[in-house]
């Protein structure tokens, strides 16, 4: 096997290791004040930011030249009221007892990383920072997203921490930790939490978040007739009707997987849904590239295919957002031409979604 991107894929897989370990920890602990509304409506909790400290700070260390593009920053923290202030000191305490652990990375002491090494309060604060990168066509970049799926995380369902290296607006190497997904999806009830990894060219493959049982996905050729969807839980984030008017085009009876996060990316690729299709709602709401960036090399790298809803292939070169894209649709090989043909018929009936 080539070893391309080999010291990437270690360390990403150690920061999302890590960060799924804190969330763990701040779900059993999150009381009511540690969740924020944002300028958007969408809740962050002190998860959110204390795992792109922990993760932002991993990268910085071992990639120090690497930009970062990650979904949070420190405007709601920096401030001087008690709840900033209340916010700030949660976020650092938990953030520096992440970062305390062992990492098993060989490097750690040259990178200034492990139990030994300590973090001041506005070197963490900074860490999240460093996650403002505006993004580009051009150049190294990982792309972040510290909890994917905050109101599947608050409701104790799916969410995921989520990382990718951009090069040259190419994703080379994705991986998602998802701390509540079902290791084998066959046993809904069984052993919970996985991590999926993907290098360009190198395969895609599941393995347990401690890195145990590492086994290669692929996207199985589904029978006709046994295909479903896999749809956001929350209809302001895709739209569930227009979804149902897909899958009766292309005569699927079952009902749709409601999962949030990108799990579902995680799902696709292991056969455990045949279909994401993700189509903007009314609010003009424009994609972010750390929501799909991952995922999509996932996808491809189990065999399938992932566009837009109009058939062009997602465009991570253009900033923070998916700016010139409209909706995602994610599915096999086999499958993802007819999915593509039936959102178009759904969309002639339903204007004005694509
Ligand atoms: N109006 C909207 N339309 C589409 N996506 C939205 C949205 N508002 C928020 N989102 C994004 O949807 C993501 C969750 O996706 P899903 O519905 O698949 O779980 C959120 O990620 P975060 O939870 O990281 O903020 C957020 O980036
Ligand atoms: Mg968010
Ligand atoms: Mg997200
Ligand atoms: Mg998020």
């Amino acid at each position: 096997m080539s070893l391309f991107f080999a010291t990437e894929r270690q360390v990403a897989i150690a920061a999302v290791r890590r960060a799924c370990g804190l969330t763990s920890t701040v779900f059993n602990k999150l009381i009511k004040n540690e969740t924020l509304t944002k300028g958007d409506k969408s809740p962050v909790t002190v998860g959110d930011f204390s795992a792109q400290a922990v993760v932002n700070t991993i990268l910085s260390r071992a990639f120090p030249d690497d930009p970062i593009i990650g979904e949070e920053d420190t405007k709601d923290l920096r401030g001087d009221s008690p709840e900033s202030t209340a916010l700030r000191s949660r976020v650092i305490d938990l953030a520096t007892e992440s970062l305390a652990g062992e990492l098993g990375l060989g490097e750690m002491e040259e990178w200034g990383l492990g139990p030994k090494h300590t973090h001041t309060p506005s070197q963490l604060l900074d860490a999240i920072d460093r996650g403002t990168y505006s993004g580009g066509a051009v150049g190294r970049m990982w792309t972040l997203d510290p909890i994917d799926g905050t109101k599947g995380f608050l409701r104790g369902e799916q969410f995921a921490v989520c990382l990718a290296l951009i090069v040259d607006a190419k994703v080379q190497l994705g991986v998602i930790g998802c701390p509540n997904l079902s290791q084998d999806a066959s046993k809904p009830d069984g052993p919970k939490g996985c991590m999926f990894v993907a290098v360009r060219g190198q395969g895609a493959e599941q393995m347990s978040i401690s890195g145990a049982n590492p086994a290669p996905v692929k996207i199985p050729v589904f029978p006709d007739g046994d295909l479903n969807m896999l749809e956001s839980v929350e209809a302001a984030h895709s739209s569930h009707s227009f979804n149902d008017r897909v899958s009766r085009h292309l005569g699927i009876t079952r009902s749709p997987t409601r999962m949030d996060s990108q799990a579902k990316y995680c799902a696709l690729s292991r056969g455990d849904g045949g279909i994401y299709l993700r189509l903007p709602g009314t609010s003009g709401y424009v994609e972010k590239i750390w929501d799909h960036a991952p995922g999509s090399l996932l996808v491809e790298e189990a065999g399938g295919v992932i566009t837009d809803a109009r058939g062009l292939p997602l465009n991570f070169g253009l900033g923070r957002e998916l700016r010139e894209n409209h909706g995602v649709v994610a599915a096999g090989k086999f499958v993802h031409e007819k999915v593509l043909a039936a959102v178009k018929e759904a969309s002639e009936e339903e204007k004005p979604n694509v």
